[in-house]
């Protein structure tokens, strides 16, 4: 292994943190090193590297697809898995490119169950921050590796992460890490300035505790024109914070250029946190953050 973890914050300014609250959202550039991003994409290679796509690739083409992804889904919740991008395979069920190229993000527990990544995501600095922002028992619930591929990397819908991970209260703050720029050209992020004032939209639940079968229930009327979106261009090494209910997405990337980044959903301990969620663990329960010593 060479290179070292290097985070260059301590903690948030009041202005950081009033710009949270009423934006929804905060972009700090040079919050990680350079080095840190490529610290952290030569291990995902690595492990894609050891990855052997025909392991899952029945998964995803068999007729028995439904239950089959939707079991692969939920056990990625306590796991280390690989979701493929939506075209990157030809009509004959065949990977078009390299595995390496074909892969949409790897979920959803990296931060628990890779050495490097919980080094990384368990960073006592995270919890300062969350604390700073509200949250009394920080706990590192899912992360993801998100690849945005050079041409075919999938667009994500306009969503708020509280719809998929919901607490009462609602709690979930997401730290979002560009492990490369992101641009307009390559899919960055966009969202609605202000738009977690709207509450939240909906959300994706089991049908009842136990069940693995899962139903998006509608729970308000809220509108997020075009208009309202602003692009959220960011150089390797930034962080974008992003409020539960802060609506963004990502357009698809039809250019030559990546756009990795590692997403880190944290919730709060210390609200309710329903059965009904997609994101339960059978093992152990989602890690804490490290305290400094
Ligand atoms: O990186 C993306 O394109 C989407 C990420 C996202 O939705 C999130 O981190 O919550
Ligand atoms: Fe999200």
């Amino acid at each position: 292994m060479f290179g070292q973890i290097e985070i260059r914050l301590n903690e948030l300014t009041p202005e950081q943190i009033a710009q949270y609250h009423e934006q929804g959202f905060l972009v700090i550039e040079g919050a990680v090193s350079s080095g840190t991003c490529d610290l952290l994409k030569s291990r995902i290679n690595e492990r894609l590297e050891e990855f052997d796509p025909n392991s899952i690739r029945s998964i995803f083409t068999t007729k028995e697809q439904d239950r089959q992804t939707d079991d692969y889904f939920l056990k990625s919740a306590e796991r280390i898995s690989y979701f493929f991008e939506e075209e990157a395979f030809d009509e004959h069920g065949e990977l078009r490119q390299d595995k390496v190229l074909s892969i949409n993000k790897i979920g959803h527990a990296l931060h628990d169950k890779d050495e490097l990544f919980a080094d990384f995501s368990l960073s006592p600095i995270w919890a300062t921050i969350l604390k700073q922002l509200g949250m009394k028992k920080p706990l590192a619930a899912q992360s993801m590796y998100i690849f945005k591929q050079p041409n075919i990397g999938g667009e994500v819908n306009c969503h708020q992460d509280s719809t998929f991970l919901f607490t009462r209260p609602m709690s979930v703050i997401g730290l979002w890490f560009a492990i490369e720029d992101a641009t307009l050209e390559n899919g960055c992020l966009w969202g609605v300035p202000q738009g977690h004032k709207q509450g939240l939209e909906k959300r994706f639940e089991r049908v009842s505790e136990g069940e693995s079968a899962m139903k998006m229930t509608k729970l308000s009327d809220v509108d997020w024109p075009d208009e309202a979106l602003a692009p959220l261009e960011v150089p390797k090494g930034s962080m974008v914070v992003l409020n539960g209910e802060f609506p963004h997405l990502s357009h698809a990337n039809r250019s030559a250029q990546s756009r990795h980044a590692y997403a880190l959903h944290a919730i709060d301990g210390d609200c309710e946190y329903p059965k009904t969620n997609w994101l339960l663990r059978h093992g152990r329960t989602f890690p804490e953050f490290r305290h400094n010593n």
